[in-house]
């Protein structure tokens, strides 16, 4: 059942107040709506899912991939930002995120990607027995069906899936684009020439090289979104409440036994301004799905966090829990942009090109339907992996000593460190001339060192926390992602892309040369993934842990967080598998606790 609480507010407020649940889920976004779905399987339970946004259904900003990023400063964008990164030129950054049923999926850029198989495994390094490569694997591809390419596509692209390595039964449908312009192809041409291999199978573990990405959209080219793949198909359940409008402000904690803090409700504040409480039944849980950003936000408002932060802000402290807000990172991302020659059209060709403009959206979809994941290795000179080794032989301040250790390793043993894809657009530059179809490649350090934090800010939910990513603190950080992107440039001095560029780089521009030019570049330039994570870390307490392998808050009997701030390492990968397989994994534990 959908509740609307903005135009249902009295039957609601009935059935929240008439009602105890087994499991009230704060959030319904890309974790909340999988978890809610696959807890109310059983219908003897009573599941409450709580979310602030509205629904996706309808709504070509959600519906539509083209339209993927236009839902920036829009009413279902939170529209964060980070706090000024003081390496980074004291630039703050845009974070925007999802305030929809479906959170970050019903918004995001639909790339379905896979991690190489350490990244999961490091999950289970970093001091989480059974959250490896091989149980991740499992649920996330519980959470997937695969569309087999059309003949047609697969001629003529070559597009090719292998079906064991995919889920074939799933909620949310993966699709190859039905169109993909030849500027992506060619960037496949490219990356060959440059000798990166072409990866005909990579959503098993191996994602080195390049490769035809997947979508997250169905074989009708609509977005998939968490709502539209887990929950409508179960709209009708009488055991599944989702609420939209729902803006959770706080739980309510008290003294359980064993010295353990419970959650005894989760207030909601209904858009006419009131305010009523869901309550878990007697074995009932809260689970925390709000996002990376709001979950720790959520936490240490309600009393579970960092003593001297609450402290500082004289909120009651029910658990003394350092971790909550720490371990913060994203993906730190620049851009390089050029010009197509005449006669090669991307998106901007909308603004000028009236035939194009007619065909669209059947022939332009919006497609980064080629990625090229590349380890250190590829990318770097043997005198440079020389000057890597000098650099990783200190851990900056404020990365743990674990991770530190894991992401040496997966430097030196061939793990991906950067993503290159295409954004078929203008992105940045000083200059977007008229009639002029541009292309913008985005390269991305997937294994960045430097940590930050979220925490409040004030004692209102309606203040944004301070989000501070931390980005570039470390040395190898810039330094690698300066190196990284000066590599993009080469793919541009191929045969394959010479045919179809313009020779001058429209931004940076040639001008920027030595690695000094590139790191100022960088600095001045820097942008995040919108792949924030490990705000609510799984892993030991004794380690800044805010999660047990159960997913369970420490110091809490029936709170239990499982959004992507549980990751406590980034993975090279878009985010979005890894929240859902998170999410499948997470009832499974739960529906055996
Ligand atoms: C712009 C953008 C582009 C991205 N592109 C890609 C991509 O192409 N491929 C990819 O794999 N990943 C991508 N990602 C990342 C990926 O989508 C996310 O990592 C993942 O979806 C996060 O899932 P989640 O469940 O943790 O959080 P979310 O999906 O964000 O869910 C959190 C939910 O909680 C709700 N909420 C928050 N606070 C409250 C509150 N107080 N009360 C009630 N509800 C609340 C939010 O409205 C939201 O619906 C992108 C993300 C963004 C933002």
């Amino acid at each position: 059942t959908l509740l609307n609480l903005q135009s249902s507010a009295s039957i609601a407020k009935k059935l929240i107040n008439g009602n105890q649940f087994d499991y009230i889920i704060v959030g319904g976004g890309t974790t909340g709506l999988t978890l809610a779905r696959r807890l109310s399987d059983d219908p003897k339970v009573k599941v409450l899912v709580l979310e602030a946004g509205q629904s996706g259904v309808g709504n070509p900003t959600v519906t539509v991939p083209e339209k993927s990023f236009s839902f920036i400063a829009t009413g279902i964008d939170w529209l964060y930002s980070t706090s000024p990164q003081v390496h980074a030129n004291n630039l703050e950054i845009n974070l925007s995120q999802g305030k929809v049923l479906g959170g970050d999926s019903a918004v995001n850029g639909l790339v379905w990607s896979r991690p190489f198989k350490t990244d999961w495994d490091d999950f289970e390094n970093m001091g989480n027995p059974g959250w490896n490569w091989k149980n991740l694997y499992t649920a996330a591809r519980k959470s997937e069906k695969v569309n087999i390419p059309q003949a047609q596509f697969a001629r003529e692209y070559g597009y090719k899936v292998n079906p064991a390595s995919h889920g074939t039964s799933g909620p949310v449908q993966a699709s190859f684009p039905p169109f993909i312009p030849p500027q992506h192809l060619k960037f496949i041409n490219a990356s060959i020439e440059l000798g990166h291999e072409f990866n005909t199978d990579p959503y098993a573990g191996d994602n080195v090289g390049v490769w035809f990405g997947l979508s997250s959209q169905t074989s009708q080219n609509s977005r998939e979104t968490s709502e539209f793949a887990y929950f409508d198909p179960v709209l009708n359940r009488q055991n599944l409440i989702v609420c939209s409008y729902a803006f959770v402000t706080k739980l309510n904690l008290s003294d359980a036994s064993r010295g353990l803090v419970q959650s005894t409700g989760v207030q909601i504040r209904f858009p006419d301004g009131s305010v009523v409480t869901a309550k878990p039944n007697k074995s009932g849980e809260v689970i925390m799905t709000a996002g990376s950003v709001r979950t720790p936000q959520l936490l240490e408002l309600s009393g579970i966090g960092n003593k001297s932060i609450l402290q500082k802000h004289k909120i009651p402290v029910k658990v003394d829990l350092p971790g909550v807000g720490e371990n913060y990172e994203d993906h730190t991302l620049t851009i390089l942009t050029y010009k197509l020659k005449p006669g090669y059209l991307s998106f901007d060709a909308l603004g000028y090109n009236s035939t194009l403009a007619a065909e669209a959206p059947t022939k332009i979809t919006f497609t980064q339907g080629v990625l090229n994941f590349a380890p250190a290795q590829s990318i770097l000179s043997a005198a440079d992996m020389q000057t890597a080794k000098k650099l990783l032989q200190t851990k900056p301040p404020s990365t743990p000593q674990q991770s530190f250790n894991l992401i040496k390793n997966k430097v030196f043993s061939g793990v991906p460190q950067a993503e290159y894809i295409l954004f078929n657009s203008f992105s940045g530059g000083p200059v977007k001339e008229p009639n002029t179809s541009y292309i913008s490649m985005a390269v991305t350090h997937l294994h960045p060192l430097s940590r930050g934090s979220i925490h409040i800010n004030t004692t209102s939910i309606d203040d944004h926390p301070i989000i501070n990513p931390n980005v570039l603190e470390s040395d190898w950080d810039s330094w690698f992602l300066a190196k990284a992107t000066a590599y993009g440039r080469k793919f541009f001095e191929t045969e394959a892309f010479k045919e179809i560029f313009e020779p001058a780089e429209v931004f940076p521009g040639l001008q920027t040369q030595t690695q000094a030019d590139w790191e100022d570049f960088i600095t001045k330039n820097v942008n995040i993934g919108y792949h924030s994570v490990g705000t609510a870390s799984l892993m030991p307490r004794n380690k800044n842990g805010v999660v047990d392998t159960n997913l369970k808050v420490y110091g809490t009997s029936n709170i239990r967080v499982a959004d992507v701030s549980v990751m406590p390492l980034l993975v090279s990968a878009h985010t979005q598998t890894t929240a859902y397989a998170i999410a499948e994994r997470a009832a499974q534990l739960i529906q055996s606790s």
